[in-house]
């Protein structure tokens, strides 16, 4: 079963389509990265995946449910909006207690205490949240989210406005809670988060999904450039000049010295091209390293793919 599946999904607010006939497929179990520019529509996506707006057209199913029988697996999700409000005079226990009960679930003191000390709110399991900061108050709505222990988690921004040492402490909750099963729904402006942490990533424009794939993937199909640099043995000033040249005419950017080279390409082919050129000029290659596109690279190519189209 899948996690989520998108069928021409829809939103319209009078004449201005947010969300344009959006397919999505989310299998179980991933860390799920959904990226986009402001406005480009994934609030309002997940807004109508969690029931808060109604699609103008389309259809999904979540945990297996269509989306007009959403109640049957309310129970099953969670959900970390992109702001939290809570009652300033309960602390941290009072609000999981609360939101147990609201929730109909029978969790226990314990189990609740335990969950503050997960999201590493130990020290602050009985102070009122109108004295947390920013960060204490999002992992209390990281904590309210997981209560019902949801087969899927929707966070939005969850490290937005958080401490270093914090954000460490949720990639780690992340990374735990989808060891344990959990299908992560992650949005976040913070590419490296995004890379570091995510199995699998979306990119939104415009309302619709502009490509998908693993890292591996997105790179094979957005990566412009791949900067890569060999170690050889010595090579005479005349060999040098002589791949000076004719490297050039297979590579940008090349720059051959007596030990190293470096040089940019367009494809993994183009690499084996080299190095099988490297071969047959009997040059010794002792390494060869490929700096990989970091998903802003991406991010940045598919913006300027897209302009261009
Ligand atoms: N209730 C609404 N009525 C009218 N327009 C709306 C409404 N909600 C969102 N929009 C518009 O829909 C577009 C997409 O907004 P949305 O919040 O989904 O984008 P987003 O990708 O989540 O952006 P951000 O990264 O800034 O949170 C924006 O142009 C926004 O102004």
């Amino acid at each position: 079963m899948l996690a989520l599946r998108a069928t021409n999904l829809t939103k319209q607010y009078g004449n201005k389509t947010v969300v344009n006939q959006l397919n999505l497929e989310i299998k179980q179990g991933v860390i799920f990265g959904f990226l986009g520019q402001n406005g480009a529509g994934k609030s309002t996506f997940i807004n109508m995946i969690t029931g808060l707006v109604r699609p103008t057209s389309g259809t999904f199913e979540l945990l297996g449910a269509p989306n007009d029988s959403l109640k049957d697996v309310r129970t099953r999700i969670g959900v970390l909006p992109d702001y939290s409000t809570f009652y300033e005079n309960f602390t941290a226990l009072d609000h999981l207690k609360y939101f147990s009960k609201v929730l109909g679930l029978k969790t226990t003191t314990d189990e609740l205490k335990q969950l503050l000390r997960d999201v590493q709110l130990e020290d602050a399991i009985d102070v009122k949240t109108k004295n947390y900061s920013f960060g204490m108050k999002k992992k209390l709505g990281i904590a309210q989210a997981l209560i019902n222990r949801p087969e899927i988690l929707f966070l939005d921004e969850p490290t937005s406005g958080v401490d270093a040492n914090s954000i460490l402490g949720i990639h780690t909750l992340i990374r735990k809670i989808a060891a344990d099963g959990t299908t992560i729904f992650l949005t976040s402006h913070n590419l490296d988060e995004v890379e570091k942490l995510c199995t699998e990533i979306a990119i939104m424009q415009d309302g619709t999904i502009q490509t998908q794939g693993t890292m591996e993937e997105l790179r094979e199909q957005h990566e412009k450039n791949i900067t890569v640099h060999v170690k050889h043995a010595l090579l005479d000033n005349d060999t040098q000049q002589h791949l000076q040249t004719k490297l050039s005419t297979l590579a940008k950017d090349v720059n051959v010295s007596s030990t190293h080279s470096t040089f940019i390409v367009q494809s993994e082919h183009d690499i084996a091209n080299i190095n099988s050129y490297l071969v047959s000029q009997h040059v010794n290659v002792y390494r060869l390293e490929v700096e990989e596109a970091s998903l802003e690279e991406i991010f940045l190519n598919l913006g300027s793919e897209i302009r261009s189209a």
